[in-house]
């Protein structure tokens, strides 16, 4: 593997689950590995509190030294674009950045989150690529325009540790947000899902329809009661909508979408799952988050289970 950028980068998703479980074992078991002499920078262009710290956890527990780098507020303004000519607000290209950082890195490790404005800059992973191109050590996805694989393969670590059958019934619902947010979460969740043994539906309103190629094999139902019915899982998220018209519009608030306890009682005791941050009582009512099958935290724990895979892998730390 020379990247973790998205799914694509990884073969068996199944068998990295096992793995990532033995390291976190192993690692609470017999403490930290020794200091291994590499380095990582984590980049962000926006906020973090679980990947940023999840990642710097990670690197600590595999003696890996974390550089963190908040690039919109302490470093130049990066220019992305083949060509330009440089006089306006931009300081300093990708290929110089990328290479220095290469440089001085064993691993880049990028955050830069969906413009929403442009969807082919967004879903040709303007930012991410760049990096890729540029960068000649591993580049890891921290959450990019499309996906957040670091995410997903925490989710899906969580579904396995707590499924009571074998084949789960999993439901990804779409709840409500003031504000227009990206679909990497929503649609790497479903390229993770899509690759377990797992009854995957996927409901929304009308007009939250995300790219049909991504859906995959997931079941679309409209009506958010019936997908709870019998479900063993309620992931709930929210996204702005993908159609190109209204590419990144908040097309709907609905609240009725609203996670409470009346729907989770539809289901066949489902575990509560979210990404977080989570807005209380927009996505889901307190009572949900507070109540006994929200596996919200343990999920977020799990970020350093991913992480740590991921590491260990691309540093290749022995
Ligand atoms: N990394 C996890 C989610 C990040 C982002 N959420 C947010 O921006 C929420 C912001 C807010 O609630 O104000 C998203 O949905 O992709
Ligand atoms: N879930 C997640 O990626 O959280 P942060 O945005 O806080 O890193």
């Amino acid at each position: 593997m020379t990247n973790f950028c998205s799914i694509k980068d990884v073969e068996d998703p199944a068998g990295w689950i096992k793995e990532a479980i033995e390291l976190k074992e192993k690692i609470e078991k017999d403490g930290p590995f020794a200091r291994s002499g590499k380095s990582i920078c984590l980049l962000f262009f926006n906020p973090s509190l679980r990947t940023r710290l999840s990642m710097q956890k990670a690197a600590y527990n595999l003696g890996i030294e974390s550089f963190v780098f908040n690039l919109n507020s302490e470093g130049w303004q990066l220019e992305f674009g083949d060509g330009v000519v440089m006089n306006g607000n931009t300081s300093e290209h990708i290929i110089e950045a990328a290479g220095v950082m290469s440089s001085y890195f064993d691993a880049i490790a990028v955050r830069a989150f969906a413009t929403l404005t442009h969807k082919q800059d967004d879903y040709q992973e303007k930012i991410l690529s760049q990096f890729v191109k540029y960068c000649s050590v591993p580049v890891i996805n921290m959450e990019s325009a499309t996906s957040h694989p670091l995410q997903s393969f925490a989710d899906m670590i969580t579904i396995e540790q707590f499924k009571k059958v074998a084949k789960p019934k999993v439901v990804l619902s779409w709840a409500p947000h003031p504000k227009a947010l990206p679909q990497a979460v929503a649609n790497s969740f479903l390229h993770w899902s899509n690759r377990m043994d797992y009854e995957l539906v996927l409901t929304h309103p009308k007009g939250y329809e995300l790219d049909p190629a991504i859906v995959g094999n997931a079941r679309v139902e409209y009506d958010q009661n019936k997908a709870f019915s019998g479900a063993d899982f309620i992931y709930a998220k929210n996204w702005s909508a993908f159609n190109d018209e209204v590419y990144g519009q908040v097309v709907s608030k609905d609240e009725s979408w609203t996670i409470t306890p009346e729907k989770m009682a539809l289901t066949n005791q489902a575990k509560f799952m979210h990404c977080l941050p989570i807005r209380r009582n927009v996505i889901a009512m307190d009572a949900v988050l507070d109540g006994p099958d929200s596996i919200v935290i343990t999920q977020a724990g799990h970020r350093i289970t991913s992480a740590q895979m991921v590491l260990k892998q691309l540093l290749n730390i022995k």
